[in-house]
């Protein structure tokens, strides 16, 4: 479903160029979830962004189902961390997460079908008639994964998207991408600095190096496929993927 071959980017401004991505090659199957962690600043932002489409390359080329990206591809949508930002405050939940579906030509009876299912899939049935601003954030990120939800992509990319909630929120909403990830058999690359949660949703977690960023590592995920916080966190082989994929972003970071 997505080939990334050989992607480079380099930030050009008249004083200063920074090479964030050297050469990234990996593809992504049609159903996967694949987490990508590595240190700060190592260009996990830029890779997604250049998935999406919203970022010109300087080399290399990424392929949606075989379609290389020259813009935001059809059926992609991106859900970023900082919800509060993504979403509109003067309209109500329902129309954030009908706003796509109108610009997408959807006729209305359909929308309100795509609507109505979206935000009962995240639990926000009760909240459709408020506005994001008097949701807690937690709220207001399953709005935006509403929104994502029913626009039905066969590519979800999230960027860091529980950066900014309370632990336990942060364990409801990974547990809500498990569920609609099945459901839906979506492809999700998922960005994150957080590599239990790497761990706990990725069938593959591919750990980048520091900028001038390379793959250190695609690592598949050997944990039953039936995860739930407790069990699968507390499973010997979770702590031993995670000591592993530590060890590797501090070796990333020492090198730089
Ligand atoms: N618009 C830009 N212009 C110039 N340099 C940029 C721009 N955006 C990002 N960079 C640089 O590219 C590199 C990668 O940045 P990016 O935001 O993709 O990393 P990241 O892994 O997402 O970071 P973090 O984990 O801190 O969110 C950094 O060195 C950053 O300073």
């Amino acid at each position: 479903m997505l080939e990334i071959a050989e992607l480079r980017k380099v930030y050009e401004s008249p004083n200063r160029s920074v090479e964030a991505i050297r050469s990234l090659t990996f593809s992504v199957g049609a159903g996967e979830l694949v987490c990508v962690v590595g240190p700060s600043g190592c260009g996990k932002t830029t890779l997604l962004r250049s998935v999406a489409g919203l970022l010109p390359v300087s080399g290399g080329q990424v392929r949606v189902a075989g379609v290389p990206v020259t813009g935001p591809p059809p059926r992609m949508a991106v859900v970023f961390q900082e919800y509060a930002r993504s979403l509109f405050p003067w309209m109500t939940v329902r129309q954030n997460v009908e706003l796509p579906l109108k610009e997408k030509r959807i006729p209305a009876p359909r929308r309100l079908e795509l609507v109505s299912g979206s935000l009962e899939a995240v639990g926000l049935t009760d909240a459709a008639d408020a506005h994001p601003w008097q949701l807690s954030g937690g709220m207001q990120q399953r709005v935006a994964i509403a929104r994502a939800v029913a626009y039905e992509p066969r590519v979800l990319l999230m960027d860091e998207p529980f950066a900014a909630v309370d632990a336990q929120t942060r364990a409801d909403l990974e547990d809500l991408i498990l569920a609609l990830w099945r459901d839906l058999g979506v492809t999700i690359l998922f960005v994150t600095h957080d590599i239990d949660e790497a761990v706990y949703l990725g069938q593959r977690v591919i750990v980048l190096s520091s900028s001038p960023t390379v793959i250190m590592e695609d690592l598949k995920i050997d944990l039953p496929a039936q995860r739930d916080q407790l069990t699968t966190r507390s499973l010997p082989r979770f702590g031993e993927l995670r000591g592993h994929i530590y060890e590797r972003i501090q070796r990333a970071r020492e090198a730089r």
